[in-house]
């Protein structure tokens, strides 16, 4: 069994009677240190899959294993990275950083956390910025202290949401390259869910699309075989990531238009009523 194991999972939204499947029957095998891509169109239950994997909801069927062990709730082992960064905003860099060390490392001595903290905040190269608060940073910054907050729990597992799709592309880019840095640097199983086939195919080792909801699930799969340390300036010009990401956009434009005509063939089935001549009578 894969490290983390997601097997035919389904999860649905509503009572009863009326609800809606939002995934049916997901399955995905990471190994340890892979790092997985989603890519999918909004809406088509990506945050949802982030959801079930967090162990913060629950599937209506199937099973999450991570390590052998079922996920039933979330806990540090399970860290998160959302689009939007909830830091506190009365805390500095440092001061948020230290309160999630403190709760995953109770029995760090202080220059124990402080050298952790540190290390972290390194890492997000953030160090001139340590005693900022939030909103003396920028969107970009805010991001790099969400990411350090969730590193330093040191999860087995690092799940992240879109977190670089609420930056500007320039920021982006540079925060992709950082997370090119740090993953190379304290290597981790992460999961990814990006929007952004580019993104996806810039950093991780494999790329799952996400299939059109309602009822999505994961088909299809396209490993990156492009040699790490990965670099952008060079991979924009590498024919393979140029064709490797034409083969994924092509591959989603062709299931989007898939989808859209089976619902139009759905909602344009009419019953079968005969006129009523009634001048005849
Ligand atoms: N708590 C909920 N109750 C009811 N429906 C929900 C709930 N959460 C999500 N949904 C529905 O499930 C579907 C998938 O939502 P989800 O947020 O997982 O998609 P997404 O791919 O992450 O979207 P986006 O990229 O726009 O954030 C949507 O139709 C959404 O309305």
């Amino acid at each position: 069994m894969a490290y983390l194991n997601m097997d035919n999972v389904s999860l649905g939204f509503g009572p009863e009677g009326n609800r809606t499947e939002v995934l049916r029957d997901v399955s995905l095998a990471v190994e340890e240190n892979e790092f997985i891509a989603v890519v999918g169109f909004s809406g088509s239950g990506k945050s949802s899959l982030v959801g079930l994997l967090a162990g913060l909801l629950k599937p209506d069927r199937g099973q999450i294993t991570l390590a052998g062990k079922a996920v039933t709730r979330p806990g540090p082992h399970l860290g998160i990275v959302f689009q939007n960064y909830s830091l506190l905003p009365w805390m500095s860099v440092y001061g948020n950083i230290e309160l999630a060390a403190r709760q995953a490392f109770p029995h760090h001595s202080a220059a124990e956390r402080r050298a952790h903290v540190e290390r972290y905040i390194e890492m997000v190269s953030l160090t001139p910025a340590a005693h900022k608060k939030p909103r003396e940073l920028s969107g970009g910054m805010r991001q790099r202290v969400s990411l350090a907050r969730t590193l330093c729990m040191q999860p087995q597992v690092l799940l992240m949401d879109e977190p670089l799709s609420a930056l500007d592309a320039l920021t982006r880019a540079k925060l992709q390259d950082e997370l090119i840095r740090i993953w190379e640097e304290d290597k981790r199983t992460v999961v990814l869910i990006t929007n952004d086939v580019d993104e996806a195919v810039l950093l991780a080792d494999r790329i799952l699309p996400l299939t059109l909801g309602p009822g999505a699930t994961l088909g299809r799969e396209f490993p990156v075989t492009l040699p790490r340390p990965r670099n952008r300036a060079t991979l924009n010009t590498d024919p393979r990531f140029k064709a490797l990401r034409n083969e994924i956009i092509h591959f989603m434009t062709a299931m989007n238009k898939e989808a859209r005509q089976q619902r139009m063939d759905r909602s344009l089935s009419m019953p079968d009523i005969q006129p009523i001549d009634f001048t005849a009578a």
